[in-house]
């Protein structure tokens, strides 16, 4: 299903036929040859592996989706810069190496959730629909541990955690949708009370199992189902897995540089004009 906002909703001139969040994303294909969709509204992500396992190449897969819908605000947490810095363009809010201006975004994406909860009850309603008042936020994080464990204090990086913890578990009917990516699944990073608020989960190649169960599941391993055992030159390559389900072995689907520099440089032309209106005015308005 495709869909387009009417030229007189946003003020713009649509220039081409855009995605709704509420297509399901390619992610790749499984080990069947098949296509494989996700869903990724009212849905987060937990996206891990070891180093050059392929995370951050997914979660550019997922953001390019994301900045090709017109129903959805980027908000782009990227320690490294590089890994998501090329939709810069296109995103309301990119948080760098920056500890603290994560936690503002993270505490003012809070208050929009909370806002956006008020509005939904005022119409008698449970939950986020297409065509809504507001947009859809999608929330990507490159990297969990930079913000949670790496810099800053202890105190303010329990204060990212817990904020994320709060967005990721109350967000979802407001249509914020977090995807986090993370090279470190260890207990310390990654807790199984956290862990459960990621209906998607993604192990790329991981050093053990212990590690693949963090991002799967306890006992994934035990029964035949470790990111371990993806091999290391096949980048891309690991299991997902949806609540209550099983682990599918799947190659995620691959954009090079140039082809994330070309979408990126169309979302960030479209969205030209609305990156102003739109979150960006709940934000300043939630500051
Ligand atoms: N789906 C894929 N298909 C083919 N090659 C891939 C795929 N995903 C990643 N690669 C290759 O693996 C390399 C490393 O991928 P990527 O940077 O996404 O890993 P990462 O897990 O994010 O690493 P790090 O944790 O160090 O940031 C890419 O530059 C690319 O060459």
């Amino acid at each position: 299903m495709t869909t387009t906002r009417p030229a007189a909703d946003t003020g713009t001139v649509p220039v081409g036929t855009l995605m709704s969040i509420f297509d399901p994303l390619f992610l790749g294909i499984d080990e069947f040859g098949q296509p494989v969709y996700l869903p990724l509204i009212y849905r987060n992500m937990l996206i891990g592996g070891e180093p050059g396992a392929g995370k951050s190449s997914l979660l550019n897969t997922i953001v390019g989706h994301a900045a090709l819908c017109d129903d959805v605000r980027l908000c782009l947490l990227d320690g490294k810069l590089v890994e998501l810095g090329l939709y810069e363009g296109s995103a309301d809010v990119f948080v760098g190496p920056d500890l603290d201006l994560a936690i503002l975004t993270l505490e003012r994406l809070q208050t929009v959730m909370d806002n956006r909860y008020a509005f939904l009850r005022s119409v008698n309603r449970q939950k986020f629909l297409p065509r809504d008042a507001f947009d859809a936020i999608l929330v990507a994080i490159d990297e969990i541990a930079y913000f949670s464990a790496t810099v800053g204090d202890k105190k303010d990086q329990e204060r990212f955690m817990a904020l994320l913890r709060d967005l990721t578990a109350r967000g979802r009917a407001v249509g914020i949708i977090v995807v986090a990516a993370t090279q470190r699944p260890s207990s310390d990073i990654i807790l199984p009370s956290l862990r459960a608020l990621f209906a998607w989960r993604f192990a790329g190649r991981c050093t053990d199992d212990v590690s693949s169960d963090i991002v799967l599941g306890h006992g994934w391993a035990k029964r035949g189902y470790s990111a371990n055992t993806v091999d290391p030159n096949n980048q891309g390559c690991g299991y997902l897995i949806a609540e209550g389900g099983i682990p599918a072995l799947v190659k995620a689907c691959f954009m090079t540089n140039a082809d994330i520099i070309r979408v990126a440089n169309y979302a960030a032309w479209v969205r030209r004009s609305s990156t102003e209106t739109r979150l960006t005015t709940e934000l300043r308005a939630a500051a």
